[in-house]
């Protein structure tokens, strides 16, 4: 539970208070690219302010460019009114702004109350005086719900936890400001409603948050104002959500209106392409499934379920008890990573930037990453002309942005790092694709550019097996549903009119199977 201190201040009314921060007429380049051109913000104190765009719209250079970390060619800071010029993120944390990632810097092997002061120690003399930042600790910790977890190291603790303890740092150095970058990417379902509650509530206590996210329902549920950013610019002026739609606001950070969210598809579903028999590990038992020709299984199950680990077993990363695959009928072992590729079946993991990506290398040389050998010569050497032009052709199918060959994958946007490693898979001519969560911080528009590349693998008669926690897409693309719950399988249901929200939903809590 969240708990008030004596600190809770009146709650304030949003839109009408002094601004608490100011960037007027930001631009900052990097080669080749004008990340922000002329942009303004601003941040009211007592509002949770939304920052929206699509991927690659800006947004992460404009809070790196608020805490000091880049440095503008252009535009000035106020901070309460006042012109001030940050050197590096310190400066930025003086002023009382902190910023929450959703890749958390937090090392794992410490105790809660050492990762809070981490290069920040409470300090008596030469000495750190662990009582006192034991103490307030405790209060921070209580501010966001987790009073009794002082103790515990950090890596007994779930997502949701590491990251309310941010907060709490954030909370312990009385940031006037927080900055959440996706925060609630990475949580569960429950998670997530905590931290936008958590959210509420320190706005209450007069907390001012700019909150950046891809999903229009999270963010309009807290928002009182929102930004919106396209190509580096201001998508009109900030407004109030309650006067604008979230067409409307899909519009001013896409440009148009999408038709569809999911795209629909026309394909004649073939025979059985991959089936699994009695899968058996540490983390899950006795799952059995198939999926033809043409077939998008989507596969649902809440965080600890088990589908990451059932996924990864059979593309032969994770370790398999027993349990028998079958391809196109025939019975295989895979036996590592690379002998599920060259029997034709690939996962786009869950974690794109320490898996899915070698990130200082550039998208010539991770979209090739696994089809070297195609690109040989007569003599045994790599063609890299041929290279370049495949991954421009795969590029621009793609819609990747920008397409730049040469650029490093770490100074891609996170809906493009996606694409490269979509377009790494389908460059190995795969049969199976076994996509885990393919649109995390993806935004709207190229969410249905990935739907769209999913219907063309099926209508090409590949096979998917779709994670995925968000129920929406689980629904709007799926022609069967797998469920799972703790590590079992729970139901496999066909995706017609007769299924909705509330029977995946309860399947995924332990519910009975209804349909198989
Ligand atoms: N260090 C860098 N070097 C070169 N280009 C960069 C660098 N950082 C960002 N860019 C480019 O600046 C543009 C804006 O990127 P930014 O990461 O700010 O987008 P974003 O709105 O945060 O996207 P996402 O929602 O995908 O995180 C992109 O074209 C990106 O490729």
């Amino acid at each position: 539970m969240l708990q008030k201190t004596q600190e809770t201040t009146e709650s304030v009314e949003p839109g009408s208070n002094a601004p608490l921060l100011e960037m007027r007429d930001i631009t900052k380049m990097f080669p080749g690219v004008v990340a922000l051109s002329h942009v303004n913000l601003v941040v009211r104190q007592g509002e949770i302010h939304l920052l929206l765009g699509e991927n690659g719209a800006g947004k992460s250079t404009m809070i790196k460019t608020i805490m000091g970390i880049n440095k503008p060619e252009g535009g000035e800071m106020l901070w309460m009114g006042k012109p001030v010029k940050l050197n590096t993120i310190h400066d930025a944390y003086q002023l009382g702004i902190a910023v929450i990632y959703q890749e958390l810097s937090n090392i794992p092997c410490l105790g809660v109350v050492e990762n809070m002061y981490l290069g920040n120690e409470k300090k008596k003399g030469p000495f750190i005086d662990w009582k006192e930042q034991k103490r307030c600790a405790k209060i921070a910790l209580e501010r966001v719900g987790l009073g009794n977890l002082l103790d515990v190291p950090m890596e007994n603790l779930g997502m949701g936890q590491r990251q309310l303890v941010e907060i709490a740092r954030a909370v312990d150095r009385n940031a006037k400001l927080i900055i959440m970058d996706e925060p609630t990417s990475s949580l569960s379902r429950s998670e997530i409603d905590n931290l936008l509650d958590l959210m509420l509530e320190l706005n209450r206590q007069g907390i001012s948050i700019l909150f950046i996210t891809h999903k229009l329902d999270e963010a309009k549920k807290v928002g009182h104002v929102v930004t919106v950013l396209k190509d580096g610019k201001n998508s009109g002026p900030t407004l109030n959500v309650e006067d604008v739609s979230e067409d409307q606001i899909i519009k001013l950070m896409v440009g148009r209106e999408l038709d569809e969210k999911y795209p629909r598809r026309s394909v004649q579903i073939g025979e059985e392409m991959f089936r699994c028999e009695n899968l058996c590990s540490d983390k899950f038992d006795n799952i059995s499934f198939h999926v033809r020709k043409g077939e998008l299984l989507g596969v649902f199950g809440l965080v600890g379920a088990g589908r990451t680990e059932t996924m990864r077993a059979i593309f032969g990363t994770y370790p398999l008890v027993e349990g028998d695959i079958f391809i196109e009928g025939r019975k295989g072992k895979v036996k590592s990573a690379r002998d599920a590729i060259d029997k034709g079946i690939v996962l786009l993991t869950e974690n794109r930037k320490e898996e899915g990506l070698v990130l200082i290398h550039n998208i010539v040389e991770n979209g090739t990453i696994v089809t070297m050998n195609q690109f040989k010569n007569k003599f045994g050497l790599i063609d890299n002309k041929k290279r370049t032009a495949i991954v421009k052709k795969y590029g621009k199918d793609l819609n990747l942005r920008p397409l730049q060959p040469e650029k490093r994958a770490m100074d891609f946007s996170g809906g493009n790092q996606q694409k490269v490693v979509i377009m790494k898979w389908l460059l190995s001519g795969a049969k199976v694709f076994i996509f885990d969560e393919p649109t995390k911080g993806v935004d709207v528009a190229a969410k249905v550019e990935i739907y769209n590349i999913m219907n063309n693998l099926l209508e090409q008669g590949a096979s998917i097996i779709m994670v995925s926690s968000e129920i929406q897409e689980i629904l709007g693309m799926s022609d069967r549903i797998m469920v799972m719950y703790e590590g079992l399988e729970t139901g496999i249901v066909n995706n017609d009119e007769t299924v909705d929200q509330e029977q995946i939903l309860t399947l995924a809590t332990g519910g009975k199977v209804n349909e198989r």
